[in-house]
Parts: structure tokens; sequence; C-alpha cells
């Protein structure tokens, strides 16, 4: 594995077999013959549309599923949080709302994640920071709250703080601001924007939305019925695309929200 590569994924297929009254129905190939490359430090986009693929993707690098054939290595990594030398990677979800407890406070839910790991370098001052690095300050005011008293724009960052208390090198980011306003979509697109650079770290962003997989991503991956069909720079995919699919994609694309992307070209 190259020194850029974080995370390669050869050739992997992934099949779900239909269980229950559907079993007679054929069985779904969520991923066919995938080889993807994640580079050290770069956004990622995932993009297409729904049922292409892009969570079984996503969960296959957590590890969350196996693959049926194929393969995915990590690289060697120099973080002391990893236990065994791999990437740490840790996932967003869709809807904040679900994905953090209703019965916690967000001081318990950012420590939550250490506190299972057990790590021994955790004190309170690492929530703080936590916090502070996605923008919910003053800290104090935000300690002891709850989930249903934030807005949603609210609870993605403290879902994000919960996974960057980690200390990860990657994030993936399984459609993040499909259920907020366009104007706070775009202030959490900017906040992964700025972890980037402040600390390095690697995002895969999964999304339907190639105006936001655009404004965010260094390359762009497009998924269509389990296969990689088009992959690219941004530059590339917004201006000189190959696949008619693609093609479509920014055919229908709004542009209004992001504001430094521009698909003119097509
Ligand atoms: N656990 C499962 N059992 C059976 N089929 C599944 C399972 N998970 C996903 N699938 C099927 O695999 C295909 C790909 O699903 P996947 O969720 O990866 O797509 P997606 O691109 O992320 O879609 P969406 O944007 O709607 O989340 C779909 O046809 C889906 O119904």
């Amino acid at each position: 594995m190259d020194n850029s590569c974080l995370i390669k994924i050869d050739n992997v297929s992934k099949v779900f077999k239909r269980k229950g009254m559907f079993r007679n129905e054929p069985e779904v190939k969520a991923l066919d013959n995938v080889s993807l490359t994640v580079k050290k430090g770069e956004v990622l986009g995932i993009i297409g549309e729904s049922g292409s693929g892009k969570t079984t993707l996503g969960k296959l690098i957590l590890g969350l599923l196996k693959p049926g054939s194929g393969n995915i290595s990590f690289a060697d990594i120099d973080n002391s949080s990893s236990q065994n030398g791999k990437p740490i990677v840790q996932v967003i979800f869709q809807d904040p709302y679900d994905s953090l407890s209703h019965m916690m406070t967000v001081e318990q839910l950012v420590a939550e994640p250490c506190i299972i790991q057990n790590r021994k370098n955790f004190d309170r001052n690492r929530i703080v920071l936590a916090l502070e690095s996605v923008g919910l300050t003053p800290v104090e005011s935000f300690l002891h709250k709850y989930p249903h008293t934030l807005s949603g724009g609210q609870r993605q960052r403290v879902a994000i703080a919960r996974a960057m208390i980690t200390e990860p090198d990657m994030i993936i980011a399984d459609e993040p601001i499909s259920m907020l306003d366009a104007s706070i979509g775009v202030d959490i697109l900017n906040l992964m924007l700025d972890m980037k650079e402040r600390t390095g770290i690697t995002f895969m962003f999964i999304t339907h939305d190639i105006a936001a997989a655009a404004y965010i991503s260094d390359n762009i991956a497009v998924m269509k019925e389990g296969k990689i069909v088009e992959y690219g720079s941004r530059e590339q995919i917004i201006s000189d695309c190959c696949h008619e699919y693609t093609k479509s994609l920014l055919l229908s694309a709004s542009t209004g929200t992001f504001n430094n992307t521009s698909f003119d070209d097509k």
C-alpha cells in the first residue's frame, strides 16, 4: 500500500439474501466488485441515488459487515490512541436525534466513547476541548443540556464531538446534513472542512447530493447499482465527467446553497 493511502478496497462485493416473507425475491447485490482508495487527509465524496450501495460500503469499512468477496486493507498509522496500529474510523449518522440517547446530557454523550473504551488519558478537559472544537461555546452552557433541547445543527455538532474525542484517523459521515436546513447544513460542511485543515483527519462523505459533495470533497466516487461508475477529483467530476449518470446528477443539482460550486461548465 503506498504512503498516501489510508484504506484500500479491492474488488469488494456484498450480496444480501432476502429473509422472512421476502425470501423468494431475488438477492440484492449491494456492492458489485468495488475498488477504491481512501487517501490520507482527503475528503472523499461518495455520491449516488438511494440504494446504490453507499451505506453498505461505509459499514464494510467500519467492520459492521463483512465483504462477500474481495478485500479491505488498512494502512499502518502512527496514532497512540489506536490499539492495533490501524486507523480509528468513526461514523456520524444522518439523524443526530436518533443517534444520540435522549437520556444523556451533552457531557455524558461526549464522554461515553472514551468510557466505553476505558481510556486512561481521559478527563473533563477533553470534553471541553471537543465541544469547543465543534463550536458549541460557551461550553458550560451546553454541558448539562439534553439532545431534545438542542437544534438539529447543534445535535450534529455533538455527534461530531463524540466522534472526535476518540482521536479518529477517519470519520464516515453518512448523509450528515440531509435532515438539516440548507444553511445549517453548509455550517456543518464548513466545520468538517475546518477540522480537516486543523487536524488532517480523513472524511468519507456519503451523500445523494452532488452539489454538497462538490462543495466539500477533494475526490468523488459516483455509485450506481452497487458499482463505482466514475471516480475523479472534484474538478474532473464537475467539469469533465464522462458517465451519463454523473451528467444527469449534475444537471439536476441545485447550485444555490453551495456558493463556491459552479456547474456552469456542464
Ligand atoms: N441488511 C440488509 N438486508 C437486505 N438488503 C439490504 C441490507 N442493507 C442494504 N440492503 C440493500 O442493499 C442495497 C444498497 O443499500 P445501501 O443502504 O447501501 O444503499 P444507499 O446508497 O446507502 O441508499 P440510501 O441513500 O437510501 O441509504 C439496497 O437495495 C438495500 O435495500
